[in-house]
């Protein structure tokens, strides 16, 4: 069971399901399984009536144009990869079916974009390609890889299995660096592959390349590697941005992009980037005699390499890379999207050598896609054990970070209203991260409907129908129905019976849980009218449990029930504090009782008179007000009062406190106050709690195992008090 306490609200995202394993092909709407098709981009394709293919295959033509200009010239995509890919996976497979029709300047058959106005060009003598991506992100890609290069390789079953070099698929952009003599010259992006932009200037600012190589190096060195960022450096890049009115950056990859393809290089200069070696090109001499040694030599003549990286044999050992690294993928500093495996002997590399624009000898094995396109169906509001309202999308099901998601928080209101801007119809990026809670990332307002719904938070309670009050410091809304509403019920008895409120030993959060859960107990009053057969009798059988279980044995029962009796016997601060009004604690409550001396003046106070009482500000004002103006509430209140809790009346004084002003010092462990507990009550009302004890020390507060500081008080003559003088002076009884 977790903990009624969890700091997360129960928000009750229905759990992401996992996909199924068979495809509907009926209900193009429904969640797609991530086996080989997970996008649904091969069954859309095959949907294609013949005579329509022509303008289909020119329609996603234009969009993978359109979207990679955006992506490599802008590096501002307007749609996640994830929306490109299943374009590309669309196309591939109708380029597959109609060959015929297949456009000669396919985005198929080319390299990524192309070179920006400004950069000086240069030509790639070795050409800098891209990487057959595999479109299952289960085993089955690896397998998929390594059936087709044994294939290629004429390998038959008996022959032993093919060695590889596993790498990470780096997120970022691919680089060249040139060397002559040991000695940095150039840098080059990939561009169209054959083609890319000179940006050596930019590349110097980055700390991690070596201006000059170590050790032995040949003549002419072409290093290839990825530029990225950091994910903690993205994220201060786009605080700064934000701060200084610039535009957001969609993800490190773009960030870096961007950085790095800047005609001022005093902008990359103050950007934080790295790069990660890779693969070889141009070299004047034989450099290594396979992939995994390239990289060894890389890291011998100072080239950043990735720590992780694996020689393995087989299609199985390729899989377990590919998972392992999955797991460890949110404690990278940086993002990945998959991992590549090469074939580790450049002999064999050569020997597969190319098609099109990608090598045979290697391919990219992805990750699911961690953002998504869909479309917000509905907002529904949920509450939390606190009483939080929390908005939350109802999205049309996407397949997302592995699995199908259909809703996502939304935090408060704010977040919705304005920093989304986000509206019922709207098409939105869904993003989910390894485990954490699938998030709305932003609206694509091109996509905005004409009838699309702005939204706003209820003013009652959705599962009770209290009145809401916005909690302006948190930007939250709450319930105020904290003494009735079912959401908060659970947490609202656990507080009220704990030691420091009504103190009702044995009531502790599992038998709340059971209570509430039997409905034996739907507000605090009806703890009250709990009898000895309640608390005995067996649970309700639920299909599939062998045999009923009692609540509770007959001796745990009467003990209940007799702390429950002596508790009815309060005091109005204990009470006060037990109700759980929001931001009052348990100075606040003592400050309270003291100030109105009644519960009936209390109730009927308005926020006037509220501020007069020491402590209490705005905030917490406005939420005594709103709780006791809850006619929910003040039902449960009579109904308590009615069962028979009652406390002594309280000396109505002066707001002056007996300690205010005074200055305190606590030692020694208090029977039942912690230290913390003493000081906050003591400093609500105005005392001072000092470390030491001087000749301006006016009580030491002592408990057992006084050291020093009792001894100190003796010395000087200050007066030395225990915990029940100490609560004597806060209730305003003079000692
Ligand atoms: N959102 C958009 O609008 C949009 C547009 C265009 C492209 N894209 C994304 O870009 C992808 C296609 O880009 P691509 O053609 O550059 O292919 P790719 O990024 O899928 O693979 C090739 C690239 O991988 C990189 N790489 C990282 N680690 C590597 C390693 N260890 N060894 C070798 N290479 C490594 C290199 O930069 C190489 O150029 C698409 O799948 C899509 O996700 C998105
Ligand atoms: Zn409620």
């Amino acid at each position: 069971m977790t903990s009624l306490f969890d700091e997360t609200e129960a928000a009750p995202l229905s759990a992401p399901t996992k996909t199924p394993a068979v495809q509907k092909k009926s209900a193009p709407a429904e969640p797609l399984p991530a086996d080989s098709d997970p996008f649904g981009a091969k069954a859309a394709a095959a949907a294609v009536p013949p005579e329509k293919a022509r303008e289909r295959m020119a329609e996603l033509e234009a969009e993978i144009e359109r979207w990679s200009y955006e992506y490599y010239v802008l590096d501002a995509p307007s749609v996640p990869d994830a929306e490109y890919d299943r374009a590309w996976n669309e196309l591939e497979a109708l380029e597959a079916r109609f060959p015929k029709l297949k456009s000669p300047t396919s985005p198929t058959l080319r390299v990524g974009g192309a070179v920006r106005e400004g950069f000086r060009k240069v030509s790639h003598k070795i050409p800098m390609l891209s990487i057959h991506t595999e479109t299952d992100f289960s085993s089955e890609g690896a397998k998929a890889f390594d059936e087709r290069v044994r294939h290629d390789l004429g390998l038959t079953e008996s022959d032993p299995p093919v060695e590889y070099d596993c790498e990470l698929k780096f997120d970022g952009l691919a680089l060249s660096l040139r060397y002559e003599s040991g000695v940095f010259v150039s840098a080059a992006t990939r561009g169209d592959g054959s083609v890319g932009e000179d940006v050596t200037e930019n590349v110097r600012t980055i700390r991690s390349i070596p201006l000059k190589l170590s050790g032995k190096y040949p003549q002419v060195l072409e290093v290839r590697g990825e530029c990225i960022m950091h994910k903690k450096d993205f994220e201060a890049l786009n605080a700064r941005q934000e701060s200084e009115g610039e535009k957001l950056f969609a993800n490190p990859r773009n960030a870096a992009a961007g950085s790095l393809r800047q005609l001022d290089s005093s902008i990359t200069a103050r950007r934080t980037l790295h790069f990660y070696a890779y693969s070889l090109g141009e070299c004047s001499e034989h450099f290594a005699d396979t992939q995994s040694a390239v990289l060894d030599r890389f890291e011998s003549l100072g080239f950043p390499v990735a720590k992780m990286r694996r020689v393995v044999h087989g299609a199985e050992a390729l899989a377990q890379f590919h998972e392992d690294v999955l797991r460890m993928r949110g404690d990278l500093p940086f993002e990945i999207d998959g991992v590549v495996y090469k074939v580790n002997s450049l002999e064999l590399e050569a020997e597969l050598g190319f098609i099109a624009r990608e090598p045979r000898w290697a391919c990219a094995h992805k990750y699911p896609p961690e953002e998504a396109l869909t479309q917000v169906l509905g907002i529904d509001v949920q509450v939390g054990r606190t009483g939080r309202l929390t908005p939350v999308a109802r999205l049309a099901p996407v397949y997302v970070g592995g699995v199908t998601v259909s809703n996502a928080t939304l935090h408060n209101e704010d977040h919705v209203t304005e920093e989304l801007d986000l509206r019922v119809g709207d098409t939105v990026v869904v993003r989910r991260a390894g485990d954490v809670i699938p998030e709305i990332l932003r609206v694509v307002k091109e996509r905005r409907p004409k009838d699309a719904v702005p939204f706003r938070m209820p003013q009652v309670c959705p599962v009770c129908g209290s009145a809401v009050i916005r909690d302006e410091e948190e930007k939250d809304m709450r319930c105020t129905g904290g003494l009735f509403c079912p959401a908060q019920m659970k947490l609202s008895i656990v507080h009220f019976a704990s030691r420091r409120a009504m103190g009702i030993d044995g009531l502790g959060e599992k038998i709340v849980e059971m209570l509430v859960d039997e409905k034996l107990v739907e507000t605090p009053a009806d703890i009250f009218s709990l009898k000895a057969e309640d608390l005995t009798a067996p649970i309700q059988a639920t299909v599939g449990t062998p045999k009923p279980v009692k609540r509770m044995g007959p001796k745990a029962a009467e003990n209940l029930l007799a702390s429950i009796e002596k508790a009815k016997s309060t005091t109005l601060a204990r009470f006060i504090y037990a109700l759980g009004c929001r931001h009052v604690g348990e100075a606040t409550a003592l400050a309270l009782a003291n100030h109105f001396g009644t519960l009936d003046a209390l109730e009927g106070a308005e926020v006037d008179a509220l501020l007069t009482v020491p402590d209490v500000g705005e905030v917490i004002a406005e939420s005594i007000h709103a709780f006791f103006r809850e006619p929910h509430n003040r039902t449960v209140i009579e109904a308590l009062i009615h069962a028979g809790v009652h406390w002594p009346a309280v000396e109505k004084r002066s707001a002056e406190s007996l300690v205010a002003g005074k200055t305190f010092v606590l030692t020694g462990t208090l029977p039942t106050l912690t230290r913390d507990e003493a000081k906050d009550l003591l400093t609500a009302q105005g005392a001072r709690v000092s470390g030491s004890v001087s000749r301006r020390t006016d009580y030491v507060v002592a408990g057992t195992e006084a050291g020093s500081k009792l001894a100190k008080a003796e010395e000087l003559g200050i007066r030395v008090i225990g915990e029940e003088e100490l609560k004597k002076l806060l209730a305003g009884t003079p000692l």
